[in-house]
C-alpha cells in the first residue's frame, strides 16, 4: 500500500481540491481522517464529486468547524491517534489533513505527530497570496524537523513566479506546479487544470 499525505499551510488553502485532483490523476483511493464541520459539504463529499473516485469513510465526523480538539470535546469525544492509522486500500491513498499541520487533534496532539507516524511522502499545498513565504517556510521546517519525508510544494491561486521562486530555492524544496483559481469547478474543468502539476515526482515517491 502506498500513501500520500496531503497538507496544507492553513485551513482554505485549496488542500481539498487539490487532493481531489491528484486522486484522480493517481486512480487512488481518498481518505479524510478528521473532518471537522459537518453543516457545509465535507471534504470527502467535496472529492467524490471532483474525482468520482474511491473514498474511504472518515474515521472522525466531527460537527463543529472548528480546531479538531474543539470539536471533538464539543461532542464529549477524544480523538484517539492509534483509529488514525492508514487503513490498507489497493493502490495509492490520497490522506488529506485538517487545516494546517500544528492543527490540535487533542489537548497532546498535533496532526503533525500523526503525519510523521505515517511514514508516507508529505505534499504541501501553499497559497500564492501575500504571506505564503512564511508560512510556507514554517510548514517545511516543521515537517522536516518532524522527520517527514517532503516530497514539495504544490501552489493555489493566481500566479506569483517570484514568490513562488524564493520559496522552492530558500527552502530547497521541490516545485510541483501552481494549480490556478477556476472560475467553474468541475471533475472535468479540475481534471485538465491538473495537468500543470508535477503528478510523475509524486507517483515516483508512493
Ligand atoms: N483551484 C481552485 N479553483 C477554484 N476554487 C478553489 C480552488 N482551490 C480551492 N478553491 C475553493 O477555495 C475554498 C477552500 O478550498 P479547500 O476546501 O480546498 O481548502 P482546504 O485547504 O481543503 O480547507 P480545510 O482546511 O477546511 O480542509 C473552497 O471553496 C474551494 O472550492
Ligand atoms: C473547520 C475547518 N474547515 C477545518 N476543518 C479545521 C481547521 C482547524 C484550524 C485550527 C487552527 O489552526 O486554528
Ligand atoms: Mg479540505
Amino acid at each position: 500500500m502506498s500513501a500520500v499525505i496531503v497538507t496544507g499551510t492553513d485551513t482554505g488553502v485549496g488542500k481539498t481540491v487539490f487532493a481531489a485532483g491528484l486522486t484522480a490523476a493517481l486512480g487512488a483511493t481518498y481518505w479524510k481522517p478528521v473532518q471537522s464541520g459537518l453543516e457545509d459539504t465535507t471534504d470527502t463529499e467535496t472529492v467524490a464529486a471532483l474525482s468520482g473516485a474511491e473514498i474511504l469513510p472518515e474515521a472522525y465526523r466531527l460537527n463543529m468547524p472548528a480546531s479538531p480538539h474543539l470539536s471533538a470535546e464539543d461532542m464529549g469525544v477524544e480523538i484517539l491517534p492509534d483509529r488514525l492509522a492508514l487503513p490498507q486500500v489497493n493502490g495509492p491513498l490520497v490522506v488529506e489533513g485538517a487545516g494546517g499541520i500544528m492543527v490540535p487533534l487533542n489537548r497532546k496532539t498535533f496532526f503533525l505527530d500523526v503525519i510523521s507516524g505515517w511514514q508516507a511522502p508529505v505534499v504541501l499545498v501553499a497559497r500564492t497570496a501575500l504571506g505564503t513565504i512564511n508560512h510556507t517556510s514554517l510548514s517545511l521546517m516543521a515537517l522536516r524537523g518532524a522527520g517527514c519525508n517532503v516530497v514539495g510544494v504544490a501552489f493555489v491561486g493566481d500566479a506569483e513566479p517570484e514568490v513562488e521562486q524564493t520559496i522552492a530555492e530558500m527552502c530547497q524544496v521541490t516545485y510541483l506546479g501552481r494549480l490556478p483559481y477556476l472560475e467553474t469547478l468541475t471533475r472535468e474543468t479540475l481534471s485538465d487544470a491538473f495537468h500543470v502539476i508535477d503528478t510523475a515526482t509524486i507517483r515516483r515517491a508512493l
